[in-house]
């Protein structure tokens, strides 16, 4: 066959086989398949958030306010450490519902190149991870372990809700998170009684001690920190993957619920809004651990009227545990990065 009749009988070839060449049609295959996930990626949101697909469009296409929590663990004391933020050009908007926290007006460049940060005096973090930590609500002198506390924020922010009195326990499972997180809690000035490095799946079998609070953090899809501006955004996202970490997290929290005393309170926070990694491993252990949920008293509703959704009751074909009404899904805006936050109490038996 000569080569004008080979590129007639081919696919997606031009009249003379040149005019659409292979490398464009590549390009194709591959943008329509990411236009495709992107698709369904966002029907699925909006399923899930119940809100029309353009605004779940246009949630994950903004711009967030940083969040700064000002470090009350720092030498300097708060007072020096706003006058070095101020000095810095910047300001500090206080968020009513978390103590040290703040929306930040400016650059938040130069704060993380300053040594405001460099020296551990102020965090900077999306202020939805400010809520597992204030829902954990800590008190010292209790025992804590956070399961995933890699690179530390929330571990930084345990530890500074009880001016390093509490024993508090840090542990990530990959090596070298772990060697991030000693360095970041040294970094802001954080007490810790013990650091290890277990798979949070099996944190039981290698752990004795029994705990009176739980972070499970778990690590999860992130489908709350998508920006969909970005055409690489959804590059490892697929339905599969959530399916397996919901599998995973199951696991975390059977392991977290048996490492609490009973009345020991566990807080189970994602970054990701999948029901199968939030509600689906959840209901397992309600329905087979002695858990209840308890409500969050964390009042963001002032500050952001219609920020959050209650824990979903049904997907697709699954039913949840009623008592999810009390967890909370934050929805992506202006200022929060898209969040899951349930909070539990063991009971005795
Ligand atoms: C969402 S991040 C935690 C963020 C952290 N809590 C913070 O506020 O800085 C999840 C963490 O889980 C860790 N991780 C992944 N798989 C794990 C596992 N099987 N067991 C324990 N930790 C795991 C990751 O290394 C990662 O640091």
């Amino acid at each position: 066959m000569g080569i004008l009749a080979a590129a007639a009988v081919l696919p997606g070839r031009g009249v003379a086989g040149l005019a659409y060449p292979w490398w464009r049609r590549e390009q194709d295959v591959a943008g329509g398949w990411v236009n495709r996930k992107r698709a369904l990626f966002v029907r699925r949101l909006s399923e899930i958030l119940q809100l029309a697909e353009s605004e779940v469009v246009d949630r994950l296409c903004l711009d967030r306010r940083p969040g700064v929590r000002v470090n009350r663990l720092s030498p300097l004391g708060v007072a020096a450490i706003h006058h070095a933020i101020a000095d810095l050009g910047l300001t500090l908007d206080p968020l009513d519902w978390c103590p040290d926290g703040y929306l930040l007006r400016g650059d938040k460049r130069v704060l993380s190149r300053s040594e405001v940060f460099g020296g551990g005096h102020a965090y900077i973090q999306n202020i939805s991870s400010l809520v597992p930590a204030l829902a954990l609500a800590p008190a010292p002198d209790e025992s804590i372990i956070d399961l995933c506390a890699a690179p530390g924020g929330k571990t930084a922010h345990i530890a500074a809700l009880v001016g390093n009195e509490a024993r508090l326990w840090a542990n990530d499972g990959i090596a070298p998170r772990l060697e991030k997180l000693r360095a970041v809690t040294r970094q802001f000035h954080v007490r810790l009684a013990e650091t290890s490095c277990h798979p949070a799946q099996y944190a039981d079998k290698f752990i004795t001690e029994r705990f009176d609070r739980v972070l499970l953090d778990a690590q999860c899809s992130g489908e709350g920190l998508v920006d969909l501006r970005s055409s690489a955004a959804l590059r490892y996202w697929t339905e599969q993957r959530v399916i397996d970490y919901g599998w995973l997290q199951r696991k975390m929290l059977v392991a977290a619920c048996r490492l609490l005393r009973p009345g020991g309170v566990l807080v189970y926070s994602t970054c990701t809004f999948g029901p199968e990694e939030n509600e689906a491993p959840l209901s397992y252990l309600l329905r087979h651990h002695p858990v209840e949920v308890c409500p969050i008293e964390v009042d963001i509703d002032g500050f952001a009227p219609d920020a959050w959704r209650p824990g979903l009751r049904h997907w697709r074909t699954e039913t949840f545990h009623p008592a999810l009404a009390d967890a909370r899904r934050i929805l992506p805006g202006p200022a929060f990065e898209g969040f899951f936050v349930c909070k539990l109490r063991k009971l005795p038996g």
